[in-house]
């Protein structure tokens, strides 16, 4: 590593909210609990890895969803807004492995027409995945935020998911899904929502 790699490094790591550090220490502890030898080649670097690979996999604890969906257009656009098949990883936060899959969000504009760029909805999934999760917990967030932020007539979440912890581990159930939704406004009304998940669903 160049000295100006290992300046951006540091100063990257001084920017961020998150404890680098005491990450290194803790899985320096965790090394040497589960018998392995922290210091071999292969290892040495291991507690710096993971302190950079979590302070990216767990950045949404310190992004804020509203910033994000601040971009407002008035497009006119009083019917649905359908982005199917975002893809995404997020962490059990009971067993903090990996769970992954689809999200797929709707929503009907409010009366003005107040719409967001579609990209923002990828990243209001990665706000919420990239921080210690459950699938229940990150369906009704994203749709909260929806409501709150864009005050839609109605907004649909769907999720499938694999969980790592049920698939590596635990019962051991690789392929085995989980489906959550979440739905607020009109899209509760039941014409609405079977148009809503005719659209998520129809591959
Ligand atoms: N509802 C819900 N449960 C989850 C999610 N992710 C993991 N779990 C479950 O959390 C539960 C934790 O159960 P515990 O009995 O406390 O932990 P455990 O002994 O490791 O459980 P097993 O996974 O069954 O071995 C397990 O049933 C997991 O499948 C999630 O996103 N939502
Ligand atoms: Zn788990």
């Amino acid at each position: 590593m160049t000295d100006f790699d290992d300046d951006l490094l540091t100063r990257a790591a001084a920017d961020s909210p998150v404890d680098q550090p005491r990450i290194e220490r803790a899985v320096r502890e965790i090394l040497l609990a589960i018998g392995e030898d922290p210091d071999r080649d292969g290892l040495r670097e291991t507690p710096s890895r993971v302190a950079k690979s979590y302070t990216e996999i767990f950045a949404g604890l310190h992004q804020s969803p509203s910033d994000l969906l601040a971009t407002t257009f008035d497009l006119d656009h009083e019917e649905m807004v359908l982005v199917k098949d975002i893809p995404f990883y997020s962490t059990c936060e009971h067993h903090l492995v990996p769970f992954h899959g689809s999200a797929h969000i709707g929503y009907i504009p409010s009366h003005e027409g107040k719409v967001t760029g579609l990209s923002k909805l990828a990243r209001l999934v990665d706000v919420y995945a990239r921080r210690p999760q459950v699938q229940e917990r990150l369906t009704t967030q994203i749709v909260d935020a929806l409501m709150t932020n864009l005050s839609p007539r109605g907004a649909i979440v769907v999720i499938e998911c694999e969980h790592l912890c049920m698939s590596m581990r635990g019962v051991r159930k690789p392929g085995a899904k989980t489906v959550t939704s979440a739905v607020r406004g009109q899209l509760r009304e039941t014409a609405t929502r079977a148009e809503a998940m005719s659209l998520i669903l129809g591959r």
